[in-house]
């Protein structure tokens, strides 16, 4: 019979922790913490009408995406924080699994961030996937509480944390009070949205047609949220949109910056419409407490100041925007025992 320890922490050294996020996917270890960061990707060779072969899954199938040779697929198995296509996910999670060394002989046990907003299906199809990947036990966390206990808050403070995560697919803000999500907004809005806003600037009003990579280097390069840094500029490789010949351009952080200016509107129109359902006496709380910010869309330079500016409360970004989600998953880990009585009523 399993000792009360056992229970509560679980036997194996197989137990992982997994953001499997719409842009990447964090793989953590009990004990060793972020042992895996990839793009999620995976490419293919297409088969002569057999299964296509897996060719390399993260960071080698991203350096093929946008510039695939024929005979190639490179396929993002989410999309807006949700899986869409099970069979890819399932073969791009094995390849990380098989890429991590794991020692332990005991059953891989996982527990995963998903999104709050997803429906039954989005779960049941997130489960499936870890399980086609080979895990023997699936345990499922939803992601703004993940970020809260990342974050350090008490997820079972009962005036609880507004949570704001930004990710690559969705932006979800949610009220995580007594241990649960009590008021929760998700908007198709995060990272990608920002490249495509970027990329529909450059063809819109330079006349030049780029990938989503070069749109997501000139975020990350030149983009913010407000207009008020000092002015810089890039040089960027695209098609142009007449003649289709290739042509290299030089972009300013404002043209950027007016080019995020729509998905940087939504995510604050998200906030405020999540601050609306919450009860008058939690949001007078948020004053003191403010809001925690996370997710890689946190990083965009000044997204903090243009919220809190929007919604007149202090905003901060959490200490690791990029990996809060796993290492509060991760917390979970030590619950398996009980978890899996849980499940089981
Ligand atoms: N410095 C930066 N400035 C702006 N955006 C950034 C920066 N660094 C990363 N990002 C963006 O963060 C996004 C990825 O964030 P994250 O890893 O939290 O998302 P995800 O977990 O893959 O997505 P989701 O939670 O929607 O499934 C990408 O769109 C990436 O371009």
């Amino acid at each position: 019979m399993a000792s009360l320890r056992e229970d509560i922490f679980g036997q194996a050294s197989g137990d992982f922790a997994v953001d499997l996020g719409t842009t990447t996917t964090r793989v953590y270890r009990r004990g060793a913490g972020i042992v895996l960061s990839q793009p999620s990707m995976v490419a293919f060779r297409r088969g002569d009408g057999g299964m296509a072969r897996l060719l390399d899954a993260g960071s080698g199938a991203h350096r093929m995406f946008g510039r695939t040779p024929a005979g190639i697929d490179v396929i993002r198995p989410l999309r807006e924080g949700v899986v869409v296509d099970l069979a890819a996910g399932a073969r791009m999670l094995r390849s990380f699994f098989d890429s991590i060394s794991r020692s332990a002989h005991g059953p891989l046990r996982i527990i995963m961030g998903v999104p709050a907003g997803g429906s039954v299906r989005d779960r049941d199809n997130a489960r499936a996937v870890a399980r086609m990947a080979g895990a023997d036990e699936v345990y499922l966390m939803e992601e703004p509480l993940a970020l809260a206990i990342g974050a350090g808050a008490d997820a079972a403070d009962l005036w609880g944390t507004l949570v704001v995560d930004v990710g690559g697919g969705t932006t979800e803000v949610a009220l995580v009070a007594s241990g649960g999500i009590q008021c929760l907004r998700t908007v198709p809005v995060g990272g990608d949205a920002m490249d495509a806003a970027i990329a529909g600037y450059l063809e819109r009003e330079r006349g030049v047609l780029v990938g989503e990579r070069t749109a997501e280097d000139l975020k990350i390069r030149l983009g913010a949220a407000a207009d008020d840094g000092p002015p810089e500029r890039a040089r960027v490789r695209g098609r142009g949109v007449a003649r289709g010949l290739p042509m290299e351009i030089s972009v300013s952080s404002r043209e950027v910056c007016a080019a995020l200016r729509e998905p940087v509107a939504a995510i604050a129109a998200a906030v405020r419409s999540c601050l609306d359902g919450i009860p008058s006496t939690v949001s007078l709380d948020l004053l003191d407490r403010g809001i925690l910010m996370g997710g890689g869309g946190s990083l965009l330079r000044g997204m903090d100041r243009v919220l809190e500016r929007e919604v007149l409360l202090p905003v901060t970004r959490v200490r690791d925007p990029l990996s809060c989600v796993a290492r509060g998953s991760a917390a979970g880990l030590d619950y398996l025992g009980v978890l899996r009585k849980v499940e089981r009523g």
